[in-house]
């Protein structure tokens, strides 16, 4: 014997009912001998207590009963042959005038009882089971519909009554043996008191009434047919990478369920549990799919929790004060109070200390167990043992559940972790003695991402997932997005990270999509979905999607978005940045922004700040980590003038290579700034605060490459044209050093704290003498390299190996 239980939805319509039957046929013709318990029509609970109050409240109600009527004879035309209907359609005519009859009594006495209510609530179940035993009937001749309301037996607490069991075991034991081999359908939700009125079981009546059926028929399993795919590791509403869970315990799934998951109502597991009965959760709508089973032994997983639960909305209630201290009877007092005015406290902490008590209740509920402590508690808020009990609003909690947490360490490190790095504050903790369950009270509006973070830390061998929001989509930029595009399903598989590009903003457009933007089509999207550009509602519509994970990158080469670090650091959101601006501004700028980012647990990359994608920026950084010390630091960081003076051969006119460096990218959106020498200015004091010094771009000594009347001219072409003119100018440097067999080179220093950049003329010799292209060169000498110092070296400018070089810093993310 196996019960199988069917939600509303699985009741809904014409085709669920179509897919509930398949699934009751193939279970009779397996030879389980199934107990079928189904719930009213989705939709006509609701219709039913609408139609009760309006009643009550001298509203009109027949159009509303007319519409329950069709619906139920909707079905009874489409699934039963027209020769078969009438006696259905009669049967169900004399439900709806019953009905009809007792909500006519409601109206006319402006009255509704629980008792009533009930009563009228039942012909939901009644209608739908009759009706689908019927429509079985014309496949399976021994169907035959069961009002439970005989068999199972209840007090008189109308409403939410509790279970008779020695009365209802007689019954459904004596049910069976008049009815063996019968394939019988049985109302959910309702039964009956001692006198024969209708009661109804309550929240989650329907499983109720299947675990009743179960446990005195001892089922082999009880199965809880509905509209999802078991129970989840989390609200798949919210953490999109929610996977069904095979195998639960029973207390595991009661903490689950406890604390959010829908699917099932834990007292009704109760009858079930006594007995040891599994209870599957499954999907009408997906039958294949084997969903959860919830048994006795809970069964190791791979993952070190079962799932994350969440309560959307709580208040927290604080009370304070000596009165608490050493008094046991105190916290008896206080909940025996909340109990009885029956206030449901969600969650309890208690300081060690003993000074104050924490507990979380329904918003609805705060004011109220408010109230009732002022009252009982008044002599020891008089004398101020207690101070006057405090309210907390909008809060939300999230549990971590699990029975094998007790056996793994770091469970919660590896909680708090995920929310702190995620600037998640906890306003309160509570773990279960039975360490089944470690709750976290936090904000509310915080729960989405703290849910997401906290499933990617726990179920990391899944996939960690960065939301991108980028800003910048030129040379670099949309390099990038063919790069992260093209890599895309190799990190997902290869390496379990997904990156999705969740905002993207150039100085005209913006355009946003939670659930990632489509990089082979950004273009399309930025034009046809962008509205105009503005980085301050980038960065607040940024903040407002508060996603865990988040990585902002300024592909620009504007000041603007590094007047907004700051305050990205400080939402917890990491920055990558190939800009330079914000590192060589002012150096109290540089320091502050490092320590934001140090303070908020966010990273702060600019690897390609300084030769591009070539790893110097994390050289260095390792270096001065490990204790190593910088004695001299001698490098090549144009990128542009390298290829520059590389190709500047012959009859080439520098002109024209300084147009070509452009062309392939090389340069900075305004060449002047590779020419001007500034932009090596940079990158030399990046170096050079990175390495310890806290230094001012003034305090860099700059030799120029240009004649004067180049670094004057206001524009880009007016440069190019100045350029033009000095032709003869860099045809006689290029003569003196190929009379001297030298090269010529724009090297910067570092020594010492001083920073020299200038040009200078080479032998075969120098280290530098050899490079090719656009190559960088740095040499580190430091204590542990002196004698031969490191050396990075290769191409220092280009779309493709900065793009690469942002891309790298990216995953890195939170590594
Ligand atoms: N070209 C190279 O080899 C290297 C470049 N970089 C850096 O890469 C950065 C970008 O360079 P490119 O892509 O060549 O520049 P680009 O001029 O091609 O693109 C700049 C992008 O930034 C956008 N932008 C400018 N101001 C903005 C604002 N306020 N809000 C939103 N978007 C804005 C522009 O609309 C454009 O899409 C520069 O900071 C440069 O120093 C760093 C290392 C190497
Ligand atoms: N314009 C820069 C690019 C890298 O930062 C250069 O030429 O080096
Ligand atoms: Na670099």
């Amino acid at each position: 014997m196996k019960i199988l239980k069917f939600g509303g939805t699985s009741v809904g319509s014409v085709e669920s009912i179509q897919a509930v039957l398949q699934i009751v046929k193939q279970t009779y013709e397996s030879g389980e001998q199934p107990l079928v318990v189904l719930s009213a029509m989705s939709g006509i609970t609701n219709l039913l207590t609408k139609m009760a109050e309006d009643a009550a409240a001298g509203l009109p109600f027949m159009d509303d009963l007319k519409s329950l009527e069709t619906k139920h004879f909707d079905v009874v035309k489409k699934l039963i042959a027209v020769k078969y209907q009438n006696p259905v359609l009669t049967k169900l005519k004399l439900l709806v005038n019953e009905l009809e009859d007792l909500l006519q009594g409601v109206f006319a006495l402006r009255e509704l009882s629980l008792q009533s209510k009930d009563l009228i609530l039942s012909y939901g179940e009644r209608c739908s089971n009759y009706l689908v035993s019927k429509i079985m009937e014309q496949e399976i001749p021994e169907s035959e519909y069961i009002n439970a309301s005989y068999y199972i037996k209840t007090d008189s607490n109308f409403g939410n009554a509790h279970l008779n069991e020695t009365l209802t075991n007689q019954l459904i034991q004596a049910l069976a043996q008049t009815h063996s081999g019968k394939l019988l359908f049985v109302t959910g939700f309702i039964g009956s008191n001692e006198q024969g009125r209708v009661t109804t079981l309550g929240r989650g009546g329907s499983d109720y009434t299947a675990a009743i059926f179960g446990s005195v028929l001892n089922a082999s399993a009880i199965e809880i047919w509905t509209d999802v795919n078991g129970m989840l590791t989390a609200d798949p509403r919210v953490v999109k990478k929610a996977f069904s869970l095979p195998v639960l315990s029973y207390t595991e799934a009661m903490e689950l369920s406890y604390f959010g998951a829908k699917v099932i109502y834990p007292p009704t597991m109760v009858p079930a549990f006594m007995k040891k009965i599994p209870i599957v959760i499954r999907n009408t709508f997906q039958p294949e799919f084997a969903g959860t089973r919830i048994q006795f032994e809970s069964e190791k997983s791979g993952y070190p929790i079962k799932g994350i639960s969440s309560i959307s909305d709580v208040s927290v209630i604080n009370l304070t004060g000596s009165g608490m201290v050493g008094k046991s009877g105190f916290s008896g007092r206080l909940f025996t109070l909340l109990a009885r005015e029956q206030i449901n406290v969600i969650l309890i902490t208690q300081s060690s200390s003993e000074h104050s008590i924490t507990f979380a209740v329904n918003p609805n509920d705060a004011h109220k167990a408010v109230q009732l402590i002022n009252t009982e508690f008044e002599l020891e808020l008089l004398a101020n043992k207690l101070s006057v009990p405090v309210i907390e609003v909008d809060l939300g909690i999230l549990a971590i559940v699990g029975e094998n947490m007790k056996r793994t360490p770091g469970m919660s490190g590896r909680l708090f972790h995920a929310l702190g790095r995620n600037g998640i504050n906890v306003r309160a903790i509570a773990q279960g003695s039975s360490e089944f369950n470690i709750s976290v009270i936090i904000n509310k509006e915080d729960l989405a991402k703290a849910l997401n973070a906290v499933h990617d830390a726990f179920f990391a061998e899944l996939k960690k997932t960065l939301y991108v929001f980028n800003v910048g989509t030129g040379n670099i930029g949309a390099t990038l997005f063919k790069q992260l595009h093209k890599q895309h399903d190799f990190l997902l598989e290869q390496n379990d990270i997904e990156i999705k590009v969740v905002g993207i903003s150039n100085s005209r457009k913006m355009v946003f999509n939670q659930e990632g933007i489509d990089l082979s089509e950004w273009q399309e999207q930025l034009e046809n979905e962008g509205t105009a550009a503005d980085l301050g509602s980038f960065i607040q519509a940024m903040q407002a999607m508060n996603l865990p994970n988040c990585v902002f990158i300024d592909n620009t080469a504007s000041k603007l978005p590094s007047t907004y670090y700051e305050e990205i650091f400080k939402s917890n959101i990491s920055v990558v940045t190939c800009n330079k601006i914000a590192n060589s501004g002012s150096y109290e700028q540089y320091k502050c922004l490092h320590e934001t980012a140090r303070k908020h647990g966010v990273d702060f990359f600019y690897e390609t700040n300084v030769g591009a994608g070539l790893p110097i920026v994390r050289v260095l950084k390792d270096l001065m980590l490990s204790g190593d010390r910088i004695l001299r630091i001698e490098a090549i960081l144009s990128g542009t003038i390298s290829y520059i003076f590389n190709n500047f051969k012959g009859d080439a006119s520098f002109y024209d290579v300084v147009k070509k460096a452009q062309e392939l990218g090389y340069t900075e959106p305004d060449p002047r700034d590779d020419l001007g020498g500034i932009d090596f200015m940079r990158k030399m004091l990046i170096l050079a605060r990175d390495a310890g010094y806290p230094l001012e771009s003034a305090d860099v000594q700059l030799g120029n490459i240009l004649p004067e009347r180049c670094l004057q001219a206001s524009t880009v072409d007016e440069f190019y044209t100045e350029l033009l003119k000095a032709e003869d100018y860099f045809n006689q440097l290029k003569k003196d050093a190929e009379e001297q067999g030298k090269v010529i080179r724009y090297i910067g220093s570092l020594e010492n704290g001083e920073v020299k950049i200038s040009l200078q003329m080479v032998d075969e010799q120098h280290p530098f003498y050899a490079l090719s292209g656009s190559d960088n060169i740095i040499s580190f000498c430091t204590e542990r390299y002196k004698d031969r110092p490191l050396v990075v070296k290769g191409p220092g400018a280009g779309a493709e190996v900065t793009a690469a070089g942002v891309f790298a810093d990216l995953v890195n993310v939170g590594a």
